[in-house]
């Protein structure tokens, strides 16, 4: 499986794009968030909507969601296609009700199933995307109040929504076969709503082998050499996992 990051910047970054990414196995290729820089950042990587075969959604901010709009009215517009949107089921309605609806609905067009093949996704079951690509949603912690869900994809590869710090949650994780964890990263604390840098530090060096920073800031150039054993994902970059 590899993975391009379109953009691994955190929601008010402006050197680096939303932080959404492309996962790919033999035949499919899937967005995982779709963010308000999202359609100009994977123009700029030479792709277009029309070559994706789905998108994964992990919670409603922005920087993961603001770009949805224009990918179905190109896809309807452009392309004459409905894209096939992977979402928990529990963020169906709010995706529609409180995001979507004010720019997508025109005459007949009132539902998000006239705009999108909805594919309802349940917590702690293995789905099958497609062959090669599985995923299992975990609920992780980010803003009190709001659903937010993490990825595990082919039983190994673990790509945190924004989450806030759980060395217990990771340590778990390891422990039932995860190998690679791309996490996100507030680079200067307090984390609040997102795991910091100076909480990563704390992981133990095997665990810390094993993640890769990603949703940094601007100032990312400066903190290099100084994240222990974790790595920044660079954008753009494919990795295979
Ligand atoms: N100093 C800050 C800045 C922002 N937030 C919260 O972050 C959320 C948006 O960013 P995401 O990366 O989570 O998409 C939003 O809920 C802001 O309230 C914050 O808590 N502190
Ligand atoms: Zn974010
Ligand atoms: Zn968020």
């Amino acid at each position: 499986m590899n993975i391009q990051m379109i953009g691994t910047g955190s929601a008010f970054a402006k050197k680096y794009d939303n932080n959404n990414a492309l996962i790919e196995v033999p035949g499919f290729k899937l967005l995982v968030d779709c963010g308000i820089t999202l359609p100009k950042a994977l123009h700029e990587t030479n792709r277009s909507f029309d070559e994706l075969d789905a998108v994964l959604i992990s919670h409603i901010h922005g920087d993961h969601v603001g770009g949805l709009e224009e990918y179905a009215f190109q896809m309807m517009f452009l392309y004459g296609k409905k894209p096939v949107l992977y979402i928990a089921s529990s963020l169906v309605e709010p995706l529609w009700e409180q995001t979507l609806r004010g720019g997508l609905t025109q005459g007949p067009l009132q539902s998000i199933d006239d705009f999108f093949e909805v594919r309802r996704l349940e917590e702690g079951v293995e789905h099958e995307l497609h062959p090669g690509l599985t995923v299992r949603l975990l609920q992780t912690e980010h803003i009190v109040g709001k659903n937010s869900y993490s990825f595990i994809f082919n039983q190994h590869f673990f790509y945190s929504a924004d989450m806030k710090f759980s060395q217990a949650l990771l340590e778990q994780l390891v422990e039932n076969g995860v190998n690679t964890i791309f996490h996100d990263c507030q680079l200067i604390a307090p984390g609040v709503v997102h795991a910091c840098l100076d909480e990563l530090l704390t992981l133990p060096e095997p665990l810390q082998e094993k993640v890769w920073l990603m949703h940094y800031g601007d100032t990312m150039e400066n903190y290099i050499g100084h994240t222990g054993k974790m790595r920044f994902v660079q954008q753009r970059e494919i990795y295979t996992v």
